[in-house]
């Protein structure tokens, strides 16, 4: 892993790569269509596929854990190799598993993803805040101690999310927007971006909440597939997007297995990612 703080090293990514996130989400329906069986040799080809089309020239890589967990052990493996191969072409690695458990659990999940001497050790990894914020803390104190970076779930993009996030809490906040705070409350003086984020869809549409003082990165899915689009960010966001991160998986992976074509449409998302993230002047 390059040394340095996640903030920093995805803020240089982002400048280099640009704002864009891919998704590694091995559905047995997209291994069928490339014509790959639903097997572990099947999820090897489709991974190392997909790594050599994004590897050198995207900057953040993220891999849904549970594609891989499907297949146990030699699945797992299949990540750990990917986890090597994407790091020395210099994309940063964020683990999708939406971990939250009791504290003490949660210091194992920490241990597993976020630890350096672990060999599932990504650059960040997502979580869930559903059992309390204060529940993630030794996940982030990892995070922010080894160099890596944790992504929390706020307005997700699935329809099924506003009923828990939009709940009003005692103080009259939304529970997203606690989770909002307890963020910005971490990020707090980081330059120049904090270690900690935060999981906001692109479907979630204006819902008011107030990220001004994040200070930290925005993952934003929710993109293609599943009917957001980038225009669709300013009405989310407002004017403040430099540190949103678009993230893609089957926009993208259905244009495979040909690796011209994976290029061709993450050149085509890239151009238009920066045009609404990064516009120029
Ligand atoms: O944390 C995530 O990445 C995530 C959060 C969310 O709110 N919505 C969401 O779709 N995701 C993940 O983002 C990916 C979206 O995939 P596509 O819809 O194929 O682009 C999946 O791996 C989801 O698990």
């Amino acid at each position: 892993m390059t040394e340095g703080r996640f903030g920093a090293r995805l803020r240089a990514a982002m400048d280099t790569r640009g704002p864009l996130c891919v998704g590694i989400d091995p559905h047995p329906a997209l291994l069928s269509a490339w014509g790959l069986p639903d097997n572990v040799s099947g999820l090897e080809r489709f991974t190392r596929t997909v790594v050599e089309a994004v590897a050198d020239r995207v900057a953040v890589v993220k891999p849904q854990s549970a594609f891989f967990e499907r297949f146990g052990s030699q699945g797992v493996a299949v990540l750990e190799s990917a986890f090597r191969q994407l790091r020395e072409a210099g994309a940063l690695v964020l683990l999708d598993v939406k971990r939250g458990d009791i504290g003490s659990t949660a210091a194992a999940y920490a241990d597993a993803y976020l630890d350096p001497a672990s060999p599932l050790r990504a650059d960040a990894i997502t979580a869930s805040p559903y059992l309390g914020f204060g529940s993630l803390s030794p996940m982030i104190e990892k995070a922010v101690a080894t160099g890596g970076g944790v992504f929390v779930l706020a307005l997700t993009s699935n329809p099924e999310g506003p009923i828990f996030q939009h709940a009003r809490t005692a103080d009259g906040r939304t529970v997203a927007q606690t989770v909002i705070d307890e963020v910005s409350q971490v990020n707090a003086g980081v330059n120049p971006l904090g270690d900690i984020g935060v999981v906001v869809g692109a479907t979630v549409g204006d819902t008011g909440h107030d990220m001004s003082a994040l200070g930290g990165p925005v993952l934003v899915p929710g993109l293609g597939a599943q009917g957001g689009r980038p225009e669709d960010l300013r009405a989310v966001f407002g004017d403040d997007l430099g540190a949103v991160l678009p993230s893609y998986s089957r926009e993208i992976l259905s244009q495979g297995p040909s690796v011209t074509r994976l290029r061709d449409s993450i050149e085509r998302l890239l151009d238009v990612c920066r045009s609404v993230v990064q516009p120029i002047g």
